[in-house]
């Protein structure tokens, strides 16, 4: 009966079993790719199920815009994984799973740890990380090495949240085998395993309680990362809330919204007047830290390594790339500005074209519907979930011209974008519930370009798989890798 639900609607998609629903097609196939096939069989809007669980998938920008936009307030929680905190109920829940009125509270205080200020602010711990990196690359330069580019950038994007994050001055740049480094890697590598126990949670999601207690009795018997990492945060959490330590950091905005949980959420005047509300619990805290460090490490680096692959196999998108930096830098790059950074507009279309191309985190870009309603015409009910299909959205050829599957940084012309539905371009989602770090991922991705284009042209090395090969676990990063070779700009080519 509840499998019936698109059928009433008019909506097509794939059969359903009734225990799987349909979730056996992305045994062997990645969701991006199933989506992208069911989209070119069914069209804009498709219905499927996680096992009893009804997805809406679409390209319907009408209908995204008021699902994530305008009316998001009916749409104001993500997808519910079976294996995650309970958003509502358990005290560690951050701003990723949190919904209704905790995710608004978490997500107030949070806003303002990326405002342009603060950035700003950042811009000169992030440079030193960027020296760094540029030893690191150095080295690969004088001798001409081939070098995996994504594990030099993940120990950079590592290092930056950690010190922005947490004030750790721990650096993976300097020490490949930093357990920071080697722990986060390996929450991420294990999200590209698809194992029993999250099968078993999609099929009975009403189990959820006891899926959440096998996992944690399975990291007894085998080491699980995501619990080191928790402990590990945690500790700093306590030592920082004891030293009155003040940083430049996510976490000391953070320590300073913090509140008892007994002595309630609001902090009254002696008029009993609210005076503040943006407040989180240690619990909070402690997992909003854990979230910025894996989210923030993740994705930047994954998105950088993109950007140098494009760059190594479209040598003349490089050459203009370059072009830009010398105007912007003529000498040296080895302190971009944050003005100068924000002005310039082809590195921006570079940034902008990659996350089209390969828009990372698309399994995140859904909402769940909470309560019944009727939008575009289409009758939505309490607990589906609405997915954008982003990809089938970013090599729409009728969105954005000139075969999708090439590098055209020119799609993000000032004009261009200006023609275009916004909601064409989603890799950071969209609406109140957008990625809130885009600001830092960008700042901290443009400044490792400019200085790395400004002293190195990227040439592909004879292990790059062209075109690269993918892998989607939580986001969808590079399989084997991406191996390049940097070649001194001016020297070399003078010789
Ligand atoms: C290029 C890099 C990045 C990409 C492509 C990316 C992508 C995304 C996407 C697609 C979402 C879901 C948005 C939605 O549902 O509408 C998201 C949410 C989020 N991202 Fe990012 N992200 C990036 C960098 C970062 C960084 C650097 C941080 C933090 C330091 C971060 C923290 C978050 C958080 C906390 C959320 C949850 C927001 C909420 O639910 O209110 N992300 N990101």
């Amino acid at each position: 009966e509840k499998m019936q639900v698109f059928g009433r609607m008019g909506i097509p998609g794939p059969g359903p079993h009734f225990l799987f629903g349909n979730l056996l097609s992305f045994f062997r196939k990645s969701f991006y790719i199933k989506y992208q096939e069911w989209y070119r069989e069914y069209g804009k809007t498709f219905g499927y199920f996680e096992g009893p669980t009804a997805v809406l998938v679409t390209t319907n920008l009408e209908l995204l815009h008021e699902v994530f936009v305008k009316q998001f307030k009916k749409f104001h929680a993500r997808k519910v994984f079976p294996v995650q905190v309970d958003p509502d109920r358990d005290e560690n829940v951050h701003m990723f799973f949190a919904r209704g009125e905790r995710w608004r509270r978490l997500r107030s205080i949070i806003n303002p740890a990326f405002s342009t200020t603060k950035m700003r602010n950042m811009t000169p711990m992030i440079n030193t990380r960027i020296d760094h990196l540029m030893e690191v690359v150095d080295t690969y330069g004088r001798n001409r090495d081939d070098f995996d580019v994504y594990d030099v950038f993940q120990r950079l994007t590592m290092d930056t949240i950690a010190q922005c994050g947490l004030g750790l001055e721990n650096s993976s740049l300097k020490n490949p085998d930093d357990c920071w480094l080697k722990h986060s890697r390996k929450v991420i590598t294990d999200t590209t395993k698809r194992p029993l126990l999250f099968l078993l949670g999609f099929i009975f999601p009403k189990f959820h309680e006891l899926w959440i207690t096998i996992y944690k009795l399975l990291g007894y018997l085998s080491f699980n990362p995501v619990f080191w990492l928790e402990k590990m945060v945690k500790e700093i959490v306590d030592r920082r809330k004891d030293s009155q330590e003040t940083k430049v950091d996510l976490l000391h905005l953070m320590l300073n919204s913090e509140y008892d949980p007994a002595t309630g959420i609001e902090e009254l005047d002696a008029t009993d007047k609210v005076v503040r509300k943006r407040l989180l619990t240690t619990e909070e805290l402690t997992a909003q830290s854990l979230l910025f460090l894996l989210a923030g490490y993740e994705t930047t680096s994954t998105t950088l390594a993109y950007i140098f692959y494009e760059m190594a196999v479209n040598p003349e998108v490089q050459a203009k790339l370059q072009e830009e930096i010398d105007r912007y830098f003529p000498d040296q790059a080895d302190n971009p500005s944050y003005e100068a950074i924000q002005r310039m507009e082809y590195l921006d279309m570079v940034w902008c074209e990659t996350l089209r191309k390969c828009p990372l985190a698309s399994t995140v870009v859904a909402r769940e519907c909470m309560e019944n309603c009727t939008i575009e015409g289409v009758k939505l009910t309490k607990g589906m979930l609405i997915h954008a299909n982003v990809w089938a959205l970013h090599y729409n050829a009728e969105l954005w011209g000139e075969d999708p599957d090439q590098f055209v940084p020119e799609r993000f012309t000032a004009e261009r974008k200006k023609m275009r539905n916004p909601m064409a371009w989603m890799p950071f989602g969209s609406g109140p519930r957008t990625c809130v770090g885009l600001r830092l991922a960008q700042l901290q991705g443009k400044m490792a370009m400019i200085r790395l284009f400004k002293k190195y042209t990227v040439v592909p090395s004879e292990k790059l798989s062209i075109p690269l090969k993918y892998v989607e676990g939580a986001t969808i990063i590079p399989k084997d890798g991406v191996s390049i070779r940097v070649i001194r700009r001016n020297i070399d080519a003078s010789r």
